[in-house]
């Protein structure tokens, strides 16, 4: 319970809304009450107009009698329907108070949880998967959600009407209150029992379907690899016994919701019975009449609500709870960057690396040692190693997805550490190894980084990073949508609209990780020559693997297992006559073949 602290605040923020909707409870309630007190006294009616209507046998009168006993009857019944009616009115507002206020706590518990997941690391998110995440910003919050409105409406319904009934049936007789009641603890305990074993099984059947859509969404972006392998047999014999699993559990679930029904009708009508034995024999003694055990049996028909809500409740909160346990440890896990300044930045783009070193901490791999080296405003400085060197991580420290160990990574003099986060990075253009594009237009892959951008510059960026050719073939042009439910980008493309993407910003500094390798050496040598024009005055980082694209570098840095090895000029390096010239000797030779 004490998970569900969390969500106070929101009770609090939304309290005109709740006391509203908690007094809604309490009066439509009354007039749930009401009705049964009526009965008692339309029932009682019936029996004294029977014996008036016999005693003016043979009368004259009898027949008028016989109205006024159906005209009063006719009242009754309309006062019932009224009551009813009332009833429904606050019904219908106890709903609107308490459950809107819940769907409006839902939404800003989704907002709170996901700005918070944007705050964190780069590190949280290699330790968590993206299925995790998205669960507990959708399945997690629905569950709380339940808490927040069915949960503490029922709650409140079943207090208020437990306490009006008891009260009304203790007023009239307390002994046949005792005995009609009896029965109902127990099916208290039975239905929570019961309950407990529904939840279980529900419990499974979400799992197991989890694991289902796991297995199919993994079939289905790997279909290609399948395909390939001819595993679609093999797949599907798994995918059945995974949904026979499924099924299992479903029909478990089915047998024991079965029995939850019989069983509550089964104690109700053992209250009635109960109800009409005790209550005949007090009418016997004359302690009540025979309208209160009409009046009675509505009272125990009343009190299968909350007999019913206690267990549903109970298994809505103790989830709730579970769930929003899973969402507080996200929401308490602090963000291991954050910016320490806030504000405007300029930078000339002098950047220095200072004895770094870094590993990260869920591989424990060291993946930078002692790396110190210098990019003065406005120069070329590349970066070549065997794969797994640690070159991607060099970029990574510098776009503080994760911060150095040790060393320092200053711009201008000062420690990123120490600068305003989102403006530092706004002055980056990186190029990541790994190309991402959303599901949108081209243009908009393209204008991403910026808040507003028109079509000129779009156009721009895409020439620039050779790309433009390939756009306007698309029938839509820069309006054709990528992605899933849009055409697919060869590897090349994808890479050049990522190039885009970074230079439409204008940046003083660039990263260029990896990024072109999927592109043949003519359109390479097209883009190199652009980037030049556009690198003018900026510090750019270049990461590559052949030789041939880095060799004009102002300096060359060669990393092998996380160190600086060598370090020079294209020409430098090669009179070195170590690594790099092997690796240049190397890529020559395979040109040549
Ligand atoms: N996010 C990460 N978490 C843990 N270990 C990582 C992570 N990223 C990289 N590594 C490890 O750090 C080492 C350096 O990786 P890095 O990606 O920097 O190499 P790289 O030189 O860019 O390689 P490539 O040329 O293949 O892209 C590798 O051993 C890699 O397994």
């Amino acid at each position: 319970m004490k998970h569900l602290a969390h969500l106070n605040k929101y009770f609090y923020k939304y309290r005109w809304r709740m006391i509203p909707g908690v007094i809604f409870v309490i009066v439509s309630n009354y007039f749930g009450v009401l009705p049964a007190q009526v009965i008692r006294i339309a029932f009682d009616l019936v029996k004294e107009n029977i014996s008036m209507y016999r005693l003016f046998d043979g009368f004259e009168r009898q027949q008028l009698v016989y109205e006024i006993f159906g005209y009063s009857l006719l009242l009754f019944g309309v006062l019932v329907l009224l009551l009813s009616l009332i009833r429904g009115v606050f019904l219908f507002l106890m709903r609107q108070t308490i459950i809107l206020t819940s769907r409006h706590i839902e939404y800003d518990l989704k907002n709170e949880i996901y700005h918070h997941y944007q705050q964190l690391d780069m590190a949280f998110y290699r330790r968590n998967n993206t299925g995790d995440l998205m669960n507990r910003i959708t399945e997690d919050v629905n569950r709380v959600r339940s808490y927040l409105g069915p949960a503490v409406m029922y709650s409140i319904n079943t207090v208020v009407l437990s306490i009006m009934v008891i009260a009304a049936m203790i007023s009239v007789n307390s002994t046949l209150a005792l005995y009609a009641l009896m029965p109902i603890p127990v099916l208290s305990a039975i239905l929570l029992f019961v309950n407990k074993i529904i939840n279980r099984r529900s419990e499974h059947i979400q799992q197991q379907l989890s694991t289902l859509s796991t297995f199919v969404q993994e079939t289905f972006s790997g279909i290609r690899v399948i395909k390939t392998y001819n595993r679609e047999v093999d797949k599907m014999d798994r995918f059945m016994d995974e949904s026979n699993t499924y099924r299992q559990a479903s029909l478990a679930l089915v047998k024991t919701e079965a029995i939850f029904f019989p069983l509550i009708l089964l104690l109700i009508g053992l209250s009635t019975v109960i109800t009409v034995y005790i209550g005949g024999l007090e009418v016997a003694k004359g302690t009540i009449t025979s309208g209160n055990i009409a009046e009675f049996i509505i009272y125990v028909n009343q009190l299968t609500f909350p007999a019913m809500a206690l267990a549903w409740v109970t298994s809505l909160i103790q989830r709730a709870a579970a769930s929003q346990k899973r969402i507080n440890e996200f929401l308490r896990t602090e963000p291991a960057i954050t910016s320490a300044a806030h504000g405007h930045f300029e930078t000339q783009g002098h950047i220095r690396f200072e004895q770094v070193n870094f590993t990260y901490p869920d591989t424990g791999i060291q993946a930078a040692k002692n790396v110190s080296f210098e990019v003065r405003p406005g120069e070329l400085l590349a970066i070549i190693g065997r794969t797994g060197s640690g070159k991607s991580t060099l970029a990574n420290l510098l776009m503080r997805m994760y911060d150095v160990e040790s060393g320092n990574i200053t711009i201008d003099g000062e420690d990123i550490r120490q600068l305003p986060l989102q403006a530092f990075r706004s002055k980056i253009g990186f190029v990541p190894q790994d190309v991402f594009l959303f599901s949108d237009t081209i243009a908009n892959n393209i204008a991403f980084g910026l808040d507003k951008a028109d079509l000129d510059e779009v156009e721009r960026a895409a020439r620039r990073a050779a790309v433009y050719e390939n756009i306007i073939a698309f029938e839509k042009g820069f309006e054709t949508t990528i992605g899933e439910r849009g055409i697919t980008l060869s590897g090349g493309q994808k890479q050049r609209v990522s190039i885009a993407r970074a230079l439409i910003k204008h940046p003083q500094m660039l990263i260029f990780d990896d990024c072109l390798s999927a592109v043949d050496t003519k359109t390479e040598e097209e883009i190199l020559r652009n980037l030049s024009t556009d690198m003018k005055g900026k510090s750019t980082i270049f990461i590559a693997h052949r030789v041939s694209t880095i060799k004009n570098a102002d300096r060359i840095i060669v990393l092998d297992e996380g160190a600086i090895i060598e370090q020079g000029t294209h020409e430098e390096l090669l009179a070195l006559q170590g690594s790099y010239f092997e690796l240049y000797e190397k890529q020559l030779l395979e040109e040549a073949v």
